[in-house]
């Protein structure tokens, strides 16, 4: 693939080009013009001073006095624009002739420009009483011509630099209004791919479609930054509903058994205890039989909020389904931990609730608690002895309406 051009050098050759061309057209132009007109005035001027001469040299011509024609034409013809002068009698023989300063560059660039101007000679006849005599040539130098063009050249040759400045300062004013703003909205599109930065937006252009552009752009990603929103508001409700229980709001399953791994790994690793409580309500199936459904998630709504205030910060309360809780005490939790929160969720849990159709409900929970590593190095045997010992209290809870096995002093 070839190299791309960048806009600012395309826009920067397009008018430095324009201005040189339509300089060098226009210059040049003027200059053949200025050079058809000198010639014009040129050859008028030689054919007067060609018969102010042929008049001078009347009365030598008639007295063949050769030498005063001669004197007469340096005399006349010197700083004239003249190249050279011929004198010739009636028969056509040189009578007499003046030749300009010795030829040097400039003499012959000037003649060479006479010659591509097509410079005529000028010729005027040298009468005595109606009478031919004879006739007077003359040659321009050519100088004038070669002055015209010289000063005409440096002419052009400013003109074209000045011209170009001119056009590579419009072209820098054009680029500023062109190019800034579209490097901008290449900016903010590349800060946006790369970083999400969907606040990012391009300020105002001074051209109206580059203005319109930015506008069309910045809707855009006004939409992207909406969209973005949205997703990150509907990602963190399904995190929140694939880790959490929708009735009590606490972790379910999945997000205690996350939690009850990784506060075992960090137990193992510091050497630590760590416990887990596992809680049931009593007869929760009476609740609902007796109060109707919205009582029974009342309660369980309730046992939440009073599991949720007991607990450490760094412990993490959990509703595993149905009437089933549990609470992972991080490390590091010893035996003596867990025997206390028990005591303190089961004091919790005696309180009365009043329900919104004015009955009362006595709570009853049956508790075990199992200590990792005594009853459980790993995951599923503590979750098992935890299990195990809450359904031995469940077992014996016509005696007391909430109990705490603790299978580690049996
Ligand atoms: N209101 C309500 N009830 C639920 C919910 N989830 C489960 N249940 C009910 O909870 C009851 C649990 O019954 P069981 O497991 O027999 O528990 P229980 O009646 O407390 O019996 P024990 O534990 O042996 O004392 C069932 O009747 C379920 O229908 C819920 O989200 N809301």
């Amino acid at each position: 693939m070839g190299r791309s051009s960048s806009l600012r050098g395309v826009v920067r050759r397009a008018h430095l080009g324009m201005a040189l061309m339509a300089m060098a057209l226009a210059g040049s132009l003027l200059l053949l013009a200025g050079l058809v007109a000198l010639r014009v005035h040129l050859e008028n001027n030689l054919q007067l001073m060609a018969r102010s001469v042929a008049y001078t040299v009347e009365a030598a011509v008639v007295f063949k006095d050769a030498e005063e024609a001669g004197q007469a034409l340096a005399r006349m013809l010197a700083r004239e624009g003249v190249a050279r002068a011929v004198v010739r009698d009636a028969e056509g023989a040189v009578f007499a002739q003046w030749q300009g300063a010795a030829p040097g560059l400039r003499a012959r660039t000037g003649q060479a420009l006479a010659r591509l101007a097509l410079l005529a000679p000028a010729v005027a006849h040298i009468r005595y009483e109606g009478a031919p005599m004879g006739t007077v040539e003359l040659r321009g130098d050519g100088q004038a011509l070669l002055n015209f063009v010289l000063t005409g050249l440096v002419a052009l040759l400013a003109c074209t630099a000045v011209s170009g400045a001119v056009g590579l300062l419009l072209a820098r004013r054009m680029l500023r209004d062109m190019v800034t703003p579209l490097q901008a909205l290449a900016q903010v599109a590349r800060a946006v791919r790369r970083e999400r930065a969907t606040g990012l937006r391009v300020p105002p252009a001074r051209l109206a479609e580059l203005r319109e552009l930015g506008d069309d752009f910045n809707a855009l990603l006004g939409e992207l930054e909406d969209r973005e929103a949205l997703l990150q508001q509907k990602n963190a409700e399904l995190q929140q509903r694939a880790l959490h229980d929708s009735l009590t709001g606490l972790p379910n399953r999945a997000s205690f058994e996350q939690h009850l791994q990784a506060a075992i790994a960090r137990a193992r690793g510091a050497g630590q205890a760590m416990a887990l409580l596992f809680i049931d309500c009593d007869r929760f199936k009476q609740v609902n039989d007796t109060h109707g459904h919205a009582a029974g998630d009342a309660l369980l709504i309730e046992v939440a909020r009073r599991l949720q205030a007991q607990v450490r910060a760094g412990d993490v309360a959990a509703r595993l389904g149905g009437d089933e809780f549990a609470v992972v005490m991080a490390p590091p939790a010893t035996q003596a931990d867990a025997q206390a929160l028990a005591g303190r969720v089961a004091a919790a849990m005696r309180e009365p609730l009043v329900l919104e159709s004015g009955g009362v409900l006595r709570p009853q929970m049956s508790a075990g608690v199992a200590v990792f590593p005594q009853q459980g190095g790993d995951m599923e045997s503590l979750l098992h002895s935890a299990d195990a010992a809450m359904y031995e209290v469940k077992a014996r809870r016509g005696r007391r309406t909430t109990d705490v096995y603790e299978r580690a002093q049996r």
